[in-house]
């Protein structure tokens, strides 16, 4: 499976941030391009429009209020209005993203990111631009191939997979259950690929990832002098996803105001962007997935039951990956031949204590978290045989250093003090600890994601 995309832009004034980029993107793109300032990358700009420029709104060293980054941004727009801008901003600067998105920039990512999320938006962005550019118009025409296959032989599986089979060409509404990393974006490419929509977009909006003040216009659409940055119309999601399908990601986090805007939406089917007067007619099927725990979606000071209904015709509930484990090894196997074919590695085997260890493993991230336990395995593997440490899990003898600090890691007073050693076991405590999610572990660790990358590379991790 080569890149889905041509050419990604990355500017941003660190470096750490450009690597982490650059690593992150490079499985989407031919090319990733990075940069300091804009400057240094205009020409490459000019000279022919990247599917997406990913721009730091602070690029400028010691800047705090965007006003360059969004000077560009004008630029940038200026120079193709096609052009896809996705603004990084700092922690905790929604003014500037909703600036920038009313300015127009596709989407932002906010400052430490989540490499899904990273991934996430920048390829639907790609996506939107490639749906846009390729109908001249703002209609999508067709979905990026992205056909990871839904893997699992368990009965809970093999349930889902039977489910898929029949709702899949029904045209019916369907809502997913799940934890973090259960595959419930797998399932929804699933049944969009086995639809009678297949040939048309998949539409993607995470609404975890949009900042709730633009959650209305990022579905609706705005036009022109709605508000008083809004310079240029701007389709909205839903209507983007005419013809084909629409794929609601964490609803849960769409604001109970918002909830009777989509219910109309889809009754009618028809929206209304911000400030129009007339609503568009459009035809699309929803795949929406959460996951909030059913009790709580039920709750209708959380979510509206009606909208619910309309939302769950067909129900599919992912169970976590601890209450499937016939299924741990062969994802586990998927997976690694999937890396080392990605990382011209050769394929490495399970051993048998390793597959044990998989198995016994909790796996609080799910699939994800298996997944990116196996990359790393992958990478770093020094033998044709994986042990459980190779996948930071538990190794029958604990090694010598891990005794001393083991348990008073996290506040206790240490016996082994070498420094080396003791923000080795820490690194790998709190990756443990947060199901090997980076911005969590980074979080705990009081690191940027960049500097805890750099501690795993050191230790070997
Ligand atoms: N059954 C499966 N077969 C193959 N790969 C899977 C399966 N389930 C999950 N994955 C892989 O695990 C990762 C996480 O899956 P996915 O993004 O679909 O989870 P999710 O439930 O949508 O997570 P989140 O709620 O965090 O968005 C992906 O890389 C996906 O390819």
């Amino acid at each position: 499976m080569g890149p889905e995309f041509d050419r990604c832009v990355v500017v941003d004034d660190d470096d750490d941030i450009l690597l982490a980029a650059r690593l992150l993107l490079r499985p989407l793109f031919h090319e990733v391009i990075t940069a300091r300032t804009p400057d240094e990358v205009l020409p490459e700009i000019t000279r022919a429009t990247p599917d997406v420029i990913l721009l730091d709104a602070n690029f400028a060293r010691g800047a705090t209020d965007a006003s360059e980054g969004l000077a560009w941004l004008d630029r940038l727009t200026g120079i193709d209005p096609e052009m896809v801008v996705v603004m990084i901003t700092a922690h905790a600067g929604v003014h500037v993203a909703v600036a920038a998105m009313k300015r127009g920039a596709t989407d932002f990512v906010p400052k430490p990111w989540s490499n899904d999320r990273l991934v996430a938006t920048v390829r639907t962005a790609a996506a939107l631009r490639r749906s846009r550019v390729a109908a001249g118009a703002p209609r999508a025409i067709a979905a990026p191939g992205n056909g990871s296959p839904l893997l699992g032989q368990s009965p809970a599986m093999a349930r889902v997979q039977s489910l898929i089979e029949r709702a899949a060409p029904t045209d019916a509404n369907v809502l997913i259950l799940g934890q973090n990393g259960t595959g419930k974006e797998v399932v929804a490419r699933a049944l969009h690929a086995r639809s009678q929509r297949a040939g048309q977009v998949l539409q993607t909006v995470d609404l975890g990832a949009i900042a709730t003040e633009l959650i209305d216009s990022e579905l609706f659409g705005h036009v022109k002098g709605a508000f008083t940055d809004a310079r240029a119309d701007r389709v909205g999601r839903i209507q983007a996803a005419d013809g084909g399908t629409l794929f609601l990601d964490e609803i849960g986090n769409l604001p109970l105001h918002l909830q009777p805007k989509l219910l109309t939406a889809l009754e009618q089917r028809q929206v209304t962007p911000v400030g129009a007067n007339s609503p568009v007619k459009v035809n699309i099927r929803v795949i929406a997935a959460t996951n909030m725990p059913r009790e709580r979606l039920m709750d209708e000071r959380v979510f509206r039951q009606d909208l619910l209904y309309r939302l769950n015709t067909v129900e599919i509930t992912l169970p976590p990956l601890n209450e499937r484990p016939e299924d741990v090894i062969e994802l586990a196997e998927h997976f690694l031949a999937h890396y080392a074919a990605r990382y011209y590695r050769p394929r490495p085997e399970l051993s048998q204590a390793a597959r044990a260890a998989l198995i016994a493993h909790e796996w609080p991230g799910n699939v994800r978290a298996l997944r990116h336990a196996v990359e790393r395995a992958t990478i770093l593997a020094a033998h044709p045989v994986l042990e459980p440490e190779d996948f930071g899990l538990e190794a029958a003898a604990p090694r010598a250093v891990t005794a001393p600090v083991s348990g008073g890691a996290s506040g206790g007073v240490a016996a082994d003090l070498n420094l080396d050693r003791v923000e080795r076991r820490l690194v790998e405590e709190a990756l443990r600890k947060h199901g090997y999610n980076i911005t969590l572990a980074a979080s705990e660790l009081g690191l940027s994601r960049a500097a805890l990358y750099r501690r795993m590379e050191k230790h070997g991790l």
